[in-house]
């Protein structure tokens, strides 16, 4: 029997990567593996010894080598003068910048990063609008200590049937950018194998053979469009070599700015509508022939110039093949498949004819292509070690629930306050638009979550650039610094103490959560988990992971009408839980908030006016126009010269006003006294819980939420799911992308605007939009892909406008399954007794052999941060936003995400957008003008807001959305009378 054919991948960082070795895996029923371009172990033995202890790391995101990005360098471009991080707080009147000294070390370093601070001491001072072609003054470079060993390289590729140089950010030229493949086009002849180049790779090996590599007339990203070949006419003389043979019309997806240039525009234009001309090799690239074009009409009505544009080539002699569009791409058609099954039988067939016989054994440096799960590499690292206090507290736990009846009218803050009317910290996942007259239905919400008890619950916190996490129980007094190497990061140890107090799914619930997980996650966390280093030291102590393991929930089911009060037990603990009572007693206080009609009244709408306090002084510090345009404008060179195909940039307003909160420590806070709590509470009539119930009426979505969480105050109405994932392993991720500001009768500005879903609809399904949309649904698809594995992704649901309160917005469903689904998923166990009470026998026997399990955290881990916030191709992508944004701004708990993952495996957790947050330890001292110069200390609260910049982008519509998407919570939190 034939051995499986091998196939390497050679990963230049782009996001589509496992969408081509799914693609590659399933169509050609081959084994694929994959090396980054700059691999350490394919480098020189001197480049090695940078990559500290010489281990191969792999940190499982496909394309990411955490230790060989020490001097990630990009983009000297910036204009130092006019951009800076943000608006600053102190060219207002109102506040005088005094900052207290301990305070104003802020994250972002809006209130004392100076303009120019921050910027490398390359940056130049123009913008590269003009920069030329090819060398612009991009020299994106990942290291430039760099350099990938020819024998190696050769050593590697002898174990394989095939190569696959894969697309990517940068340019051909750029040594940094295509790494290793740059080698594989000078191969000896007694080396050769057969290539495919993709995008990247075909344009290295356009470069390689002579050709140029310019700049498109205009980028073409997200772009489907026809593939202009030869196929059916090919004859089988002629054709030799041609992967186009046989192959029908199809058009295909683009992501390119760059593209091959062989001397096209030279033939005349009789000879090229003749048609033989084109299938010729030219003079200048004599071992180039053609396969396929791309014929871009510009101008008005077709009628200007066609751009000729090389899609595809092979070699005269050697068995390198090339396409400059993306064979992956879940727009391009199922007839391009062709084009890939006909490259791997002309490889076998090259290979049988020249005798080459791959390697079978020996060691090959590529790993396979889906990562390892996060649960497979604890058992590797730390096999029966002594168990320490946090792996044993509440594990393997007992769920008691109690349901009761959701009273007519009263709402989910109303809830909150009963239950937890004087706790500090607090986590509510709230379903705010589950009203029938509140949204439509498919965008309704219909669970919310309550945490209780926060200070019961054991805690994991994790700086990002410390080597450790750390976990607190602190009504138990209990806290520990874990040091993370044992579990290969932060994602591990939560995986583990998940994993230790898992609770068997019972088949269909009728809870999404049963206790678990709940809590946030950074931005920066997620740009540390795809390799990008952040500026150390930080200047703050804020947790990047906050979450808590919530062992009392209430759970709203706002369709059933039903209010679900659970339990977790830990093993042995039902004695003590009778004494507690929190159950009967929280199910009681439940029962008797029927018949009020406290939540109309605690309306901020509905109070009256007189009543209410005279709101706190703010003072607003949104992005300044031009210098949030001059931004997009960067962003889209950096697109035009290749470096990246989407970027979503963003800024931030910055909103200060007389401290309303009681201040808590960073991390692990203990809550004060119940007595002060009870003092502070009572005078919190602008307190951060206020602002959200204001919020959560004006702007009810369907993801809102509140936090209070260590020195963390989140206040958020999130309309964006990130990822769910069900108790089958079925994942789900809906990016969002493509917005429209609904018209209201006071808007009257001349935005765009929409009134109606149908306008929506016309507006969004254009080229522009869905080519944004489209790219972060391949992007998404890559991320599913490097767990779920190949063939396990698909995509329901493509460009769908849904309506908001304030804004239109068109979302993809992306869908993945995980592999090995929970061998546990077994029939439920004593499913629950009368009356609504259910009491979940679930044993504490653990099924054995699970290590290799996956679980929905695994990806959580490999998706952060959402690519609905980066832009792509992700990594690249990021690096150039902290080069535009700030190299020190941190985008913070704005644009992470926020969720749960239920001890049952379930989870689901939404983007953080549409939402202001203030961290307590970021104070300013502010001269009050009206009460002749007294100081305040005021707090600082902070909203993001951004947007996908594409090529086809304008400065200002890039400018409007993000003033659109800031004005739903500046207003909806602050008062619609709050003016920009
Ligand atoms: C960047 C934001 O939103 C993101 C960008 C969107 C877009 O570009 O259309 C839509 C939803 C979000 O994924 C924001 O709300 O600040
Ligand atoms: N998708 C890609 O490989 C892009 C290649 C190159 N960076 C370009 O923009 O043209």
């Amino acid at each position: 029997m034939q051995p499986r054919p091998r196939i390497l991948f050679l990963d230049a960082y782009d996001s589509f990567s496992n969408n081509i070795t799914s693609l590659l895996t399933t169509l050609l029923d081959a084994d694929v593996f994959v090396l980054p371009i700059d691999d350490p172990l394919l480098c020189e033995v001197e480049a090695v010894k940078e990559n500290q202890n010489g281990h191969h790391h792999h940190n499982g995101n496909g394309s990411h080598h955490q230790q060989n990005n020490g001097s990630t360098t990009h983009g000297v471009i910036t204009n130092g003068a006019t951009v800076n991080g943000n608006g600053s707080v102190n060219g207002n009147g109102l506040v005088n910048g005094s900052t207290n000294g301990t305070v104003n070390d802020t994250a972002n370093g809006t209130l004392n990063e100076s303009i120019n601070g921050s910027r490398p001491a390359s940056a130049n001072n123009s913008l590269p609008i003009n920069g030329s072609a090819s060398n612009g003054p991009l020299n994106g470079s990942l290291s430039s200590k760099f350099t990938p060993s020819l024998s190696r390289l050769r050593t590697e590729l002898s174990h394989y049937d095939a190569l696959v140089c894969g697309p990517g950010p940068g340019h051909p030229d750029h040594d940094a950018d295509v790494g290793a493949m740059r080698l594989v086009w000078q191969l000896a002849d007694n080396d050769l194998l057969p290539v495919l180049g993709v995008c990247l790779g075909f344009q290295s090996l356009v470069a390689a053979c002579g050709g140029r590599v310019g700049r498109l007339r205009r980028g073409l990203h997200g772009m489907v469009r026809e593939v202009v070949h030869r196929g059916r006419k090919v004859t089988a003389e002629e054709g030799e070599g041609d992967v186009f043979r046989g192959v029908g019309r199809f058009k295909a997806t683009l992501y390119h700015s760059l593209c091959g240039d062989v001397g096209q525009a030279e033939i005349a234009q009789a000879d090229w509508e003749e048609g033989e001309a084109k299938w010729r090799s030219l003079g200048k690239c004599p071992d180039l022939i053609p396969l396929a074009w791309v014929e871009e009409e510009h101008g008005e009505d077709g009628l200007g110039e066609t751009e000729r544009i090389l899609m595809a080539v092979k070699h005269r002699t050697k068995p390198f093949w090339g396409v400059q569009y993306h064979p992956e791409s879940v727009c391009t058609e199922q007839e391009g498949n062709k084009v890939i099954l006909n490259w791997f039988r002309e490889a076998q067939r090259w290979n049988e004819k020249s005798g080459r016989v791959p390697v079978r054994d020996g060691h090959a440096l590529a790993r396979a292509a889906r990562k390892p799960s996060l649960l497979s590499q604890l058992v590797a690292v730390s096999p029966g070690a002594q168990r320490k206090w946090w792996e044993t507290l509440g594990a393997n736990p007992t769920l008691r629930s109690l349901t009761v009846p959701l009273p007519p009218g009263v709402q989910v803050p109303d809830i909150v306050d009963a239950v937890e009317g004087h706790s500090v910290e607090r986590i509510v996942l709230d379903s705010a638009n589950a009203a029938p007259a509140a949204s439509r239905a498919d965008v309704r919400g219909r669970y919310s979550i309550i945490a209780t008890c926060l200070d019961e619950a054991l805690r994991v916190e994790h700086h990002v650039g410390d080597a450790y996490a750390t976990v607190t129980a602190s009504a138990a007094g209990l806290s520990d610094k874990v040091p993370l190497v044992a579990y290969d990061g932060v994602w591990g140890l939560v995986a583990a103490l998940h994993e230790a107090r898992r609770v068997p799914a019972e088949g269909e619930e009728d809870t999404p959560f049963i206790g678990g997980f709940m809590g946030y996650v950074t931005y920066e966390q997620g740009l540390h988990d795809i390799g990008i280093p952040l500026e150390q030291p930080r200047p703050h102590r804020r947790p990047d992971v906050s979450l808590s393991w919530v062992t009392k929930s209430i759970v709203v089911d706002h369709l059933q009408g039903v209010i679900h009060v659970q339990q977790l037990n830990a093993e042995g603990e039902e004695e003590e839980m009778t004494t507690d009572g929190w159950l009967d007693k929280t199910a009681s206080v439940l029962r008797s908030l029927g018949g009020s009609t406290r939540s109309l009244r605690d309306t901020p709408e509905l109070a009256p006016r007189k009543n209410r306090h005279h709101p706190p002084r703010l003072s607003i510090q949104p992005p300044k126009p031009d210098e949030y345009e001059t931004k997009v404008r960067i962003c889209q060179e950096y697109i035009a010269a290749g470096e990246s195909y989407e970027l979503c940039l963003t800024d931030q307003t910055t909103i200060t006003r007389p401290v309303s909160d009681l201040v808590l420590r960073t991390s692990s806070a203990s809550p004060p006294p119940l007595k002060k709590r009870k003092q502070q509470q009572q005078k919190q009539q602008d307190s951060s819980w206020t602002l959200f119930k204001t919020l959560r009426h004006r702007q009810p979505a369907p993801f809102a939420s509140y936090l209070r969480l260590g020195g963390a105050t989140l206040v958020s109405a999130s309309p964006e799911r990130f990822l769910t994932y069900d108790r089958a392993g079925l994942c789900s991720m809906r990016p969002m992308k493509g917005t429209v500001r609904k018209a209201l009768p006071e808007v009257a500005d001349g935005i765009t605007t929409a009134a109606t879903l149908e306008q929506a609809e016309r507006i969004l399904h254009v080229p522009k939009e869905e080519a944004e949309n489209l790219m972060i649904v391949d992007l998404v698809r890559h991320d599913l892909h490097g767990v779920c594995g190949a063939g396990r992704v698909k995509v329901p649901e493509l460009l769908k406008v849904e309506e908001y309160r304030s804004v239109f917005q068109m979302i993809t469903v992306v869908e993945g399954l995980l592999p090995d689904t929970p061998a546990d998923a077994v029939p439920p166990a004593a499913a629950g007794a009368a009356n609504g009470e259910r009491n979940g026998q679930n044993g504490h026997a653990k099924p054995v052999g699970l290590v290799a399990r996956y679980t929905g955290l695994d990806v959580l881990a490999a998706s952060l941060p959402p690519g609905s916030m980066t832009g792509a191709p992700k990594k690249r992508s990021c690096e150039i936003l902290r080069e535009i944004e700030g190299r020190n701004h941190e985008r913070s708990l704005y644009s992470g995400v926020v969720g749960y993952m239920c001890a049952t495996g379930r989870g689901d957790w939404s983007v953080t957008i549409r939402s202001l947050f203030r961290w307590d330890d970021e104070l300013v001292r502010v001269v009050d003008k009206d009460e002749e110069g007294t100081e305040k200390t005021h707090e600082v609260w902070r909203i993001g807001a951004g947007g996908a910049v594409t090529i086809l982008s304008t400065p200002e519509g890039e400018r409007e959305e993000m003033f659109t998407k800031l004005s739903g919570p500046l207003r909806g939190a602050f008062g619609e009378g709050v003016c920009l």
